[in-house]
């Protein structure tokens, strides 16, 4: 299990502070498979799992909900047949904090 996905999120609050640049070079390369994403001047981080079926995608999609539930941390989910998409920032600071970098490494774990 990477350092990442051994930690837990903290309370979402306003004015926590974005990931840094050097954060991110630290712990990018633990979530090697997720792209870093700018949709209206936020930074997002982005990735799609492929399925077999509408059912294991949405199979899929619930343990990302049970897991955002567990962090208090929530994505944007796009469940379709055969893919899903996960996508993590957080709101209350319109970017990337820690949370959403630790919510992605846990992420990666459900996959069975
Ligand atoms: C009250 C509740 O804890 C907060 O609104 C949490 C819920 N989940 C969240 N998830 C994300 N991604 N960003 C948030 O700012 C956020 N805030």
């Amino acid at each position: 299990m990477s350092k990442l996905a051994s930690l837990h999120c903290e309370a979402c609050r306003a004015g926590a502070p974005l990931v840094t640049q050097e954060e991110l070079q630290e712990f990018m390369p633990q979530i090697p498979e997720w792209c870093i994403e700018t949709r209206n001047n936020i930074l997002q981080l982005e990735r799609s799992f492929a399925f077999g079926n509408f059912v294991d995608a949405m199979a899929f999609s619930q343990k990302i909900a049970d897991l955002a539930e567990a962090e208090s941390h929530h994505p944007a989910v796009l469940t379709e047949w055969g893919k899903v998409t996960v996508t993590w920032w957080t709101h209350k600071i319109k970017g990337l904090h820690r949370n959403d970098l630790i919510c992605a490494a846990k992420t990666d774990l459900l996959v069975s």
